[in-house]
């Protein structure tokens, strides 16, 4: 990267884009984690042996990208912190909801800020980030943003209004799958199958498919019609699904989840 990335918060996302980015061959030196907990310190240390402190200024002085992930709600506490006058870095914010603008209204209106959408497949390197450019981000900023981001996955760049809409189909989507696949689990073991052979069934069924998918350039519904033969189980399955409102359930819950994203971005 030839740029230091400083992350403020180790939690569980930081540590995704963190094990992604060495994976990818970023040097451990290259990246530092500002991180109150004790217990997170450690682990984070002796996992990936990055630089580690508990000060976030310090974190901002010593990195050329900051990476603010955070939860949403302890925002402004974190970057009033920080100060103005840090116009010399790039704030990367992760955080679902907070926009740019309220960002750059917390650490000064020439702050350099530019916002993405990961999500947690980032940990193994099949991460789904959309990104969206701030107000006094540059094109370099933007290039940097999607070079840290495209080792964890793939990226995306869209406009900031957009991401509401993507924390509801990829940013929380990982959520909604596994419950899928959960389920699709449960209903094996509850036909015999052990839940070892369940679950690999299920996850193996979910990978596939997305590849299949994703290498066919097909819409979804046209592969779906090569599942199902006439007279056959997939549809009798299909209208089953339809009849207990599996799509309209699932479409429901990215509309909550993005009023909840707007809602965090109000506060
Ligand atoms: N988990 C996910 O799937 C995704 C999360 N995000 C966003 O990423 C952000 C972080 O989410 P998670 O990693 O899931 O949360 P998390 O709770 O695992 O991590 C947040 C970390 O921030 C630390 N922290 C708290 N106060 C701090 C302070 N004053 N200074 C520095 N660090 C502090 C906490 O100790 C914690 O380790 C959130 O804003 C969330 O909206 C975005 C996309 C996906
Ligand atoms: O649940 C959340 O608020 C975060 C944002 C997207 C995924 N997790």
């Amino acid at each position: 990267m030839d740029r230091k990335i400083g992350f403020i918060g180790g939690g569980n996302m930081a540590e995704a884009i963190i094990k992604g980015l060495l994976a990818g061959g970023v040097p451990a030196a290259e990246l530092a984690v500002s991180e109150p907990s004790e217990a997170r310190r450690n682990l984070l240390a002796e996992r990936y042996g990055v630089h580690i402190l508990n000060d976030n200024v310090q974190l901002c002085r010593m990195s050329d990208a900051i990476v603010l992930a955070v939860k949403p709600q302890v925002a402004g506490q974190v970057l009033g912190a920080l100060g103005a006058g840090l116009t010399d870095k790039l704030f990367i914010s992760i955080m679902a909801g907070v926009k740019s603008a309220a960002i750059e209204g917390m650490l000064g209106s020439e702050a350099r800020v530019v916002r993405v959408m990961p999500n947690t497949p980032a940990l193994v390197l099949q991460g789904a980030s959309a990104i969206s450019r701030g107000y006094n981000a540059t094109e370099d900023d933007l290039v940097l943003t999607r070079r840290i981001f495209d080792l964890v996955g793939t990226t995306c760049v869209v406009d900031e209004k957009l991401l509401d809409a993507v924390t509801g189909v990829s940013g929380s989507g990982p959520a909604y799958v596994l419950t899928f696949i959960e389920a699709l689990s449960d209903a094996g073991v509850k036909h015999g199958l052990t839940r070892d052979v369940a679950t690999a069934l299920a996850a193996q069924t979910v990978y596939g498919t997305a590849k299949l998918l994703m290498e066919s350039h097909e819409h979804p519904a046209a592969l779906k019609s090569n599942v199902a033969s006439p007279g056959g189980t997939t549809i009798a399955a299909m209208h089953s699904l339809d009849r207990d409102g599996f799509r309209a359930a699932t479409i429901n819950a990215v509309d909550v989840c993005v009023a909840r994203s707007k809602e965090l971005g109000e506060k």
